[in-house]
């Protein structure tokens, strides 16, 4: 029985403009080791609910803990030292910066937290290598595709070894073989070290490396039955 204490999410509610309620009552508990599919209709609130989860956007009720520490109990520096040294976001848009080289962008997480220099320069070049991007290290974002921004963006959220992984659609720019291949690397984190994910996905092929499969309505979170 996984950990319960990684992750939780007690009664979360989020409204937007409108007003229109996306959930209220939203209860979560991910352990450490666990990975979590959630899927959703579009526009029901998956990538909100990731943003607030990673304490980028702020919910209007309720609270979330990532190792019983609560996002509403820190100040701007403590939560952004929290999501730095405890989260690895993979973002729907990828956000990989343009003027820095795609090495320079997955050393980040560990530039941000750590003074050797040296050190993050060969854990991004392992964790280019480990999406398929090997040798692609002193390219610029401008040059790529979709599906090789998004692994880029994958190999910056995990070179961390991040407690808790946090991913928008992380496959969704990919072929089915190199969707395995990331999938592999968050089972991974998961199975290995005791990382939680939580996955937002359309995908059969990420609900399957899931442990649970929830759907996202506006009364919170429901497991599907597999
Ligand atoms: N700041 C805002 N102002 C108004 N509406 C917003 C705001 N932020 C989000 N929304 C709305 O909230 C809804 C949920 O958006 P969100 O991106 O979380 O959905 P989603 O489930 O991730 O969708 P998709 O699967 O299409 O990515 C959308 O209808 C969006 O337009």
């Amino acid at each position: 029985m996984a950990d319960p204490s990684l992750l939780t999410v007690c009664a979360l509610a989020k409204s937007v403009p409108g007003p229109r309620l996306l959930f209220g009552g939203l209860n979560l508990a991910v352990g450490a080791g666990e990975i979590v599919a959630i899927t959703g209709e579009s526009g029901v609130g998956k990538s909100t609910l990731l943003n607030i989860l990673a304490g980028l956007d702020d919910a209007d009720g309720g609270e979330v803990a990532i190792e019983g520490i609560t996002f509403g109990g820190l100040d701007e520096t403590a939560r952004t030292r929290l999501r730095r040294e405890r989260i690895g976001f993979v973002f729907q848009a990828f956000h990989i910066l343009p003027y820095l080289t795609l090495q320079q962008n997955v050393a980040l997480p560990l530039a941000l937290v750590s003074p050797d220099a040296a050190a993050a320069r060969v854990e991004a070049k392992a964790m280019l290598a480990a999406v398929g991007l090997g040798g692609r290290g002193e390219g610029y974002a401008r040059d790529l595709s979709g599906g090789e921004l998004q692994r880029v963006a994958i190999a910056r959220a995990l070179v961390h070894r991040p407690a808790l992984i946090l991913a928008d659609e992380p496959t969704g720019n990919l072929d089915s073989e190199t969707a395995l291949r990331v999938l592999t690397l968050f089972a991974d984190a998961a199975r290995e070290r005791g990382a939680a994910a939580v996955l937002v996905t359309h995908s059969d092929a990420t609900a399957a490396i899931a442990d649970r499969v929830l759907t996202l309505t506006t009364e919170g979170l429901v497991e599907r039955a597999r």
